[in-house]
């Protein structure tokens, strides 16, 4: 019988939320060429000097405001989700939780499966929508680890999962029983997903194109308007747009009076989904005449995501 291990990835966190651990976590992302797409040698000065001389006191401040007894709430999400999995495909699988970068590293997660005898592993990004600066990168770096094992595992990755019909039916049976839980029906159903540069949409990467799918399936599973935005704008480069955060500004004076934001595009609530959308957002849109707002959650570790990932990656392991 062969052993098999799966590893649910995602895109990481910082240790504790003060400066010096926000600027180690900030160093290694922001130092990944398939993140910042800038020569190193133009890059890391700029990187070294203002960006991390600046960001890490401002995000600590943020990721403060966030913080669990239990730690960074990407951590704990993907950890739980990591928990309620396991015992689910049988007693041959150890289903285990890596992060891209910081802590725990998908390196000392590869070595533990494979001393655990895992010699099939099946690596699992948890982002539905496939982009070179999250799915990519997490093959990368477990590609990268084993390429210092003599004796490697058999790997599979999970595909991207936009359009799956049971991704779909998780995103659609959490927004309506958090719509059921409001004490408001929402004018408007926002659809918040991370921005990317323009740019890298017209080089090929299917990440917007995979967005808007997902978007328009859930609409039809809901049978009502769910509106895309792309948020958390970094740099100066033009981004995928409209812009989370200049369309809640303007949607009252369009006569939107209440709204509710899904972030169909994250697995776990963390620092962008919690902070930003759920703090951020929501001062935005009421300072600007909103009368009523709701952050619905990500599919974290709920039953709709359990049943989920159980489909999903059973369907995968199917074939070992
Ligand atoms: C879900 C998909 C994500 C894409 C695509 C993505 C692209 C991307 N992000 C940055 C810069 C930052 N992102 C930060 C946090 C962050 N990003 C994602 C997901 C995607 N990023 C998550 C899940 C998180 C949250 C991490 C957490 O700890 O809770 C940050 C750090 C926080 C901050 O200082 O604002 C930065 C910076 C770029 C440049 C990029 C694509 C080019
Ligand atoms: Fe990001
Ligand atoms: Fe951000």
């Amino acid at each position: 019988m062969p052993r098999i291990g799966v590893l649910l990835i995602n895109l990481g966190t910082p240790d504790a939320p003060d400066a010096p651990s926000v600027r180690r976590y900030l160093a290694e992302f922001l130092s990944d060429p398939r993140v910042v797409e800038i020569p190193q040698w133009l890059w890391q000065p700029i990187l070294r000097g203002p960006i991390l001389l600046a960001r890490p006191r401002k995000s600590a401040h943020a990721y403060a405001q966030i913080w669990t007894k239990d730690g960074s709430p990407l951590a704990v999400n993907t950890r739980d989700t990591a928990t309620a999995l396991a015992g689910r495909f049988g007693p041959g699988v150890t289903v285990d939780w890596a992060m891209r970068y910081g802590n725990p590293s998908i390196a000392t997660r590869l070595d533990a499966l494979r001393e655990a005898g895992c010699d099939r592993i099946l690596l699992a990004p948890l982002y539905p929508q496939y982009c070179a600066a999250t799915t990519a990168t997490a093959i990368d770096c477990a590609a990268e680890a084993l390429s210092k094992v003599r004796a490697q595992p058999a790997i599979r990755t999970l595909p991207p999962y936009f359009d799956d019909r049971a991704y779909i039916e998780a995103l659609r049976a959490s927004t309506q029983r958090q719509l059921a839980a409001l004490d408001f029906e929402p004018d408007l159903l926002l659809a918040s997903f991370h921005g990317m540069p323009e740019r890298t949409r017209t080089l090929g990467d299917p990440y917007h194109a995979q967005s808007l799918e997902t978007a328009r399936l859930l609409a039809q599973a809901l049978d009502r308007e769910v509106r895309i935005t792309f948020q958390s704008r970094f740099g100066p480069a033009k981004w995928l747009g409209p812009a989370t955060d200049e369309t809640l500004k303007t949607l009252p004076s369009d006569g939107v009076r209440t709204v509710a934001v899904l972030t169909p595009g994250f697995s776990a609530d963390c620092l962008e989904t919690l902070e930003e959308i759920g703090m951020r957002g929501r001062e935005d849109f009421l300072a600007s005449g909103g009368r009523k707002f709701a952050h619905l959650a990500c599919l974290n570790a709920s039953a709709e995501a359990i049943n989920l990932y159980e489909n999903l990656i059973g369907r995968e392991l199917a074939g070992w």
